[in-house]
């Protein structure tokens, strides 16, 4: 498996005057972002490894107010398998896990056990989430929780109020403290976005979170009233872009949030593929956050495997 990145983020010391220069032009990002449809970039026979692909890199998610660790462990046994193994059989695939599970802290316990064994990691939210209104070290608590209860990643959602206030020192410092509190475990840094107002923001705020070393800059809780959209995500992959280009290190991207359609999986993956290279197309550097995408995944994988496609085609990605 590809396993999650086993070398972190170092960082890098905050530069604020450079803040100060990043401005997004928002009709240009929409553009470009709009026109990168899957209809027009991905041929009907390569789709379905486009698919597997996705489902590789899914965090299966519940955050929900009614979990147990029963439906825990059922959304555990469905990352274990997520495609039936007959259909991976018709298409010459041997096995397939999606790339993490993501819970709360206090289903972390019960994700564990139900994946003990395999090589699929546990994901936990923390710092309050979703909205991150509680006092630092409380939240820092909550992420030193869920590592002692198991967690391999943490997903920690930043202070919307400091990028809407325009500290970027204090936005620095605390995540530089969640960084610190994850230890060895994986920061996702979750940005919101749809709550930050501008995309110049959305920028700003990434760049700040991958200089205090999140690993991955994630767009949404799916709590919020917008989640993941593609102009958003253009915003973040090019500061993933400008961070690798001045730092060498590669950090990951999570779109999340109302993302349900097999559609969806394929335009994020376009998205990526476009600006990042199809090398970050992978666990290790992409995850998508789903509750609900899986099951239109599955439905156009056995329209693939009974049609005539997956009759006439190897199973590539083109
Ligand atoms: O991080 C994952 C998101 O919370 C999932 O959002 P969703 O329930 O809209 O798929």
């Amino acid at each position: 498996m590809d396993m999650a990145t086993t070398q972190r983020n170092p960082g890098t010391d905050l530069t604020p005057e450079w803040f100060d220069r990043i401005a997004v032009n928002t009709p240009a990002a929409e553009r470009r972002a709009s026109s990168l449809t899957a209809r027009r970039s991905l041929k009907k026979e390569w789709q379905a490894a486009w698919l597997l692909n996705a489902v590789r890199c899914i965090d299966l998610t519940t955050l929900s107010g009614d979990d147990t660790p029963d439906r825990v462990a059922r959304l555990c046994a469905k990352a274990l398998q997520p495609i039936a193994p007959e259909q991976l059989a018709a298409m010459g695939v041997k096995s397939l896990t999606t790339g993490a599970v993501c819970v709360y802290p206090t289903m972390v316990e019960a994700a564990r056990r139900a994946l003990a064994g395999s090589a699929v990691p546990v994901a936990s939210v923390a710092t309050g989430f979703p909205a991150g209104l509680m006092p630092l070290d409380l939240r820092l608590a909550e992420i030193r929780y869920a590592r002692d209860e198991g967690a391999d990643e943490i997903d920690i959602v930043i202070s919307r109020a400091l990028v809407l206030c325009g500290d970027w020192s204090a936005l620095y410092d605390e995540l530089c403290a969640m960084r610190e509190a994850c230890g060895p475990a994986l920061m996702k840094a979750i940005l919101a976005t749809g709550e930050l107002k501008t995309l110049t923001n959305v920028a700003r705020a990434s760049h700040v979170a991958m200089q205090a070393g999140a690993d991955f800059i994630k767009t949404s809780t799916g709590k919020e009233p917008v989640n993941a959209t593609l102009p958003v995500s253009l915003v973040m992959l090019r500061a993933i872009r400008d961070y690798h280009d001045r730092t060498g290190f590669r950090v990951g991207f999570k779109p999340a949030g109302g993302l349900k359609t097999a559609k969806d999986a394929l335009n994020w993956q376009v998205l990526m593929a476009e600006e990042l290279g199809r090398d970050w197309l992978r666990p290790s550097l992409f995850r998508i956050g789903a509750s609900s995408l899986l099951g239109d995944i599955e439905r156009q994988i056995s329209h693939y495997v009974t049609g005539r496609y997956a009759a006439s085609s190897r199973l590539t990605m083109g």
